[in-house]
């Protein structure tokens, strides 16, 4: 669906992406992890065709007029008009006429309530980025790229933004390409994953397979760690309540078993990926 050959570009002498291919299937949910300046949104500009690639080629599979929704760096809106009247200008932009009725339909699809009539700008990150996607989700393109839709949002606010995508992508079986770099966020809404760094993918597979190969440093929260044979065999790093252990993905449930056998109470167990560490192990 989405198909991408080698792609490379610079900006003079910087090199922005270098040789990145992919592949996306129909309906499949595909996040490109990487640190700033990694290229992701030079990637992203090169496949909705406003910069164009030094070499290498990309296609979308589609038949539609327009292939490809997405939003790049913010979603492009008139801060000082409604949410309806963004929807019609941006519309019309588009070529298309829509009624009051296509509008609501347009905003109760990305969760937006249709009764408010206030500036954009008074409307919170999450609701923006939603009538962000609601834009591009005009003309009905077969595929929607999403840079860092979750840059700034409150956990709620990118829990409500996964189950959006995850729900688009399944009703419209849009292929959807999501940036992002925060592993947490990406691995709850795709299937696979591209890590890339320098311009570079450096790894790539189904979510699982990546998650599962790395071992990730956990902040475990609650009482009693400290008489833990377990954390102390691990050589965690323990204080009052909290212990931090680095462990697989895959071990996690058994230590968590371990250590509630061995009288701990648990409150929170919470990973905290360092990019760094998963690109040095995957
Ligand atoms: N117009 C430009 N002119 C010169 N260098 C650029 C330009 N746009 C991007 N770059 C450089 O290309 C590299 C990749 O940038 P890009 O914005 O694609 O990365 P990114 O992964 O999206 O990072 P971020 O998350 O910080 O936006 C960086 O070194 C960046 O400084």
């Amino acid at each position: 669906m989405i198909k991408a050959d080698s792609l490379s570009k610079s900006y003079g002498n910087v090199r922005a992406l270098h040789k990145v291919s992919f592949n996306i299937a129909k309906g499949e949910i595909s996040g490109i992890l990487g640190p700033n300046g990694a290229g992701k949104t030079t990637l992203f500009k090169i496949l909705t065709g406003l910069i164009t690639p030094d070499s290498g080629s990309f296609s979308i599979t589609s038949d539609k007029q327009k292939k490809i929704g997405a939003i790049i760096e913010n979603p492009a809106l008139y801060e000082y008009l409604s949410a309806h009247k963004n929807l019609q200008v941006l519309a019309k932009m588009q070529g298309l006429k829509l009624s009051k009725d296509q509008v609501n339909e347009q905003l109760t699809l990305v969760g937006l309530p249709t009764n408010r009539h206030d500036p954009v700008r008074n409307f919170s990150l999450g609701m923006k980025q939603r009538l962000g996607i609601a834009t591009a989700l005009l003309n009905n393109p077969d595929a929607l790229i999403l840079d860092e839709p979750f840059l700034g949002l409150d956990p709620l606010g990118m829990q409500k933004l996964r189950e959006l995508i995850i729900r688009l992508a399944k009703e419209r079986n849009l292929s959807v390409l999501v940036s992002s770099h925060q592993l947490e966020e990406l691995s709850k809404v795709c299937q696979n994953l591209y890590l890339m760094q320098n311009g570079e993918i450096t790894s790539s597979g189904s979510t699982q397979e990546i998650l599962s190969k790395a071992a990730f440093q956990y902040r475990i929260l609650g009482i009693n760690l400290s008489q833990s044979e377990t954390l102390k065999t691990l050589k965690a790093t323990i204080t009052s309540n909290t212990a931090w252990v680095t462990v697989a993905r895959n071990d996690v449930s058994a230590l968590i078993q371990q250590l509630v056998n061995e009288g701990v109470e648990i409150l929170e167990v919470q990973p905290e990926t360092n990019l760094n560490e998963l690109y040095a192990q995957v």
